[in-house]
């Protein structure tokens, strides 16, 4: 592609969005079994050297590395808020600039690279997209390892080079950074020297990439180790702790396994859930190593945690998890689960939340979507059984809507959420959307189960089952995060970031 003549936000999504890899490439290389390896780091440092840096260049932003199945982001955020009472104290001691490195996004692009927690402008965003841009055609033949002349890296690596830049650019003095898929060959791993490194919970997810046993994913995660620096994981299943602990072992890595830290007794986490204050704890240990090594003066207090941890844990904003919000005749439970484990963690969630309303609520729908994975119709058992043995009516979900990703009824996708990834006459003809219904009416026969081909419809439809001066409908929308970001883009419009 050449270089873009205008260079506007939107001029930097198209072309962003052209880095996608295409459906058919993704299912030629799955068929082929081919999968990540060590030759994507050797191209992510080929890359990094076009654009004018060193791994070593990296050492300047004190990263703080999570890996995980679930809770990276989660924990990402928790270490990062924390972090901001300390920019927020008075003095001018480290850390003055935070940033933070997630993914997917909810609502745009941009909120995958933040500064001091806020999402990049979207003027910065376009500034730093094109420079990256413009060196690396500069640079094209430069030669870098695997770095092919003239190539760019795909999406999310991409975006993970450009934040290495922004955030070197705009002197971020820690950087909070969330793996995408794994950890050993995953592009953020051209990280040589973390603060700390962070393993969350394991679990299944990501099969053909990294594997189908929790053994082997734990291997990938594992990847993100380094010799040298603290690293920090909370309790796992057997099958994953001993992976972890023979790979810290092979890398002579000091690996901490956390039990729930009882300073967080102090602390209001929410959800009041078991997952969350084991992200919580490895936050704070992920937090007290950063601030140990910024600030010399820092010294943790083994018996009770600061005000500023406490705020910091207490007033996290990590939108579109375990978020209620409360509309004029519907109760909006969103959640983007999309694993086993973190689905049934979610149905929990909503059956508690739903059972703590004082005034009853009206009925239950799920609005429901994954899109892409053949496996995600074995999420939907823990979802149907946890509501249903949660609820005291034994009704469950009187109506289950099963749409597609779209999410506009008649304008079709937002900028930021097209996706080449999955196969659009699969989506047309709403394929996964038949399988899960069909199971659904399996699993729960008294229930009411439609199709919706939009967010923006789906939402419209659950409206519609509130009665009017009735108790408000309670509605969980879950399954995955393009569905949620859509979904709260369409309730909260423009002000949704
Ligand atoms: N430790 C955990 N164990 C199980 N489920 C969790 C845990 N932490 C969070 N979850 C669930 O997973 C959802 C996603 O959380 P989070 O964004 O922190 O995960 P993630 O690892 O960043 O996932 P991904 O990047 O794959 O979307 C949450 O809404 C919650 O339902
Ligand atoms: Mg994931
Ligand atoms: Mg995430």
């Amino acid at each position: 592609m050449a270089t873009p003549a205008a260079r506007s936000y939107n001029d930097a999504i198209d072309a962003l969005n052209s880095l996608q890899t295409p459906y058919a490439v993704i299912e030629a290389r799955r068929k082929a079994g081919i999968r990540p390896d060590a030759a994507s780091l050797r191209e992510m440092r080929g890359y990094l050297a076009r654009i004018g840096y060193s791994p070593r260049d990296l050492d300047r932003l004190n990263i703080v590395h999570v890996a995980g199945t679930k809770g990276k982001g989660s924990t990402c955020a928790f270490v990062d808020s924390i972090l901001a009472r300390y920019r927020a104290r008075d003095g001018g001691r480290p850390p003055r600039s935070v940033g933070l490195f997630t993914s997917p996004h909810l609502i745009a692009v941009r909120e995958r690279i933040r500064i001091n927690s806020a999402p990049i402008s979207e003027e910065l965003f376009a500034k730093y997209f094109f420079q990256v841009w413009d060196r690396l055609e500069a640079n094209a033949h430069v030669a870098a390892d695997e770095a092919a002349p003239g190539s760019k890296p795909i999406y999310a690596r991409y975006l993970t080079l450009m934040s290495f830049h922004v955030f070197l650019s705009e002197g971020v003095d820690v950087a909070v950074y969330e793996t995408g898929i794994g950890g050993e060959y995953d592009a953020t791993n051209v990280v040589e020297r973390p603060v700390a490194s962070g393993i969350s919970t394991l679990g299944i997810d990501h099969v053909f990439v990294l594997g189908d046993t929790v053994d082997k994913i734990a291997w990938h995660k594992a990847g993100i180790m380094k010799h040298g620096s603290p690293a920090f994981t909370v309790e796992q299943v057997p099958a994953a702790a001993e992976v972890l602990t023979r790979r810290a072992l092979e890398k002579q890595v000091d690996l901490k396994v956390l039990d729930i830290d009882p300073r967080l007794t102090a602390a209001k986490i929410r959800p009041d859930a078991k997952f969350q204050k084991k992200n919580a704890t490895l936050a704070v240990a992920l937090a007290e190593t950063a601030l140990r090594k910024l600030d010399p003066s820092f010294a943790p207090d083994p018996a009770r945690l600061p005000r500023e941890f406490i705020d910091g844990l207490e007033q996290v904003v990590w939108r579109g998890r375990c978020e209620v919000k409360d509309g004029d005749c519907v109760i909006w439970h969103v959640d983007g689960a999309h694993t086993v484990d973190s689905l049934k963690m979610a149905a929990r969630w909503f059956v508690g939340e739903c059972a703590g309303r004082a005034e009853g609520g009206g009925p239950k729908v799920l609005i429901f979507n994954q899109q892409g994975r053949a496996e995600a119709v074995d999420f939907l058992d823990g979802l149907c059984h946890t509501v249903k043995n949660g609820d005291p009516s034994g009704k469950g979900f009187e109506h289950v809507i099963f749409c597609t990703n779209v999410t506009y009824a008649t304008a079709g996708y937002k900028r930021d959420f097209v996706n080449h990834q999955h196969d659009p006459a699969e989506i047309e003809k709403m394929t996964m959307q038949r399988v899960f219904a069909d199971k659904w009416r399996a699993l729960d026969p008294s229930a009411n189960v439609m199709l919706i081909p939009s967010i923006e419809g789906a939402i419209n439809t659950a409206r519609s089952f509130a009665k009017e001066g009735g108790p408000k409908a309670q509605v969980l929308i879950t399954g995955s995060l393009h569905l949620v970001g859509g979904a709260l883009g369409i309730l909260e419009g423009a002000d949704a970031l």
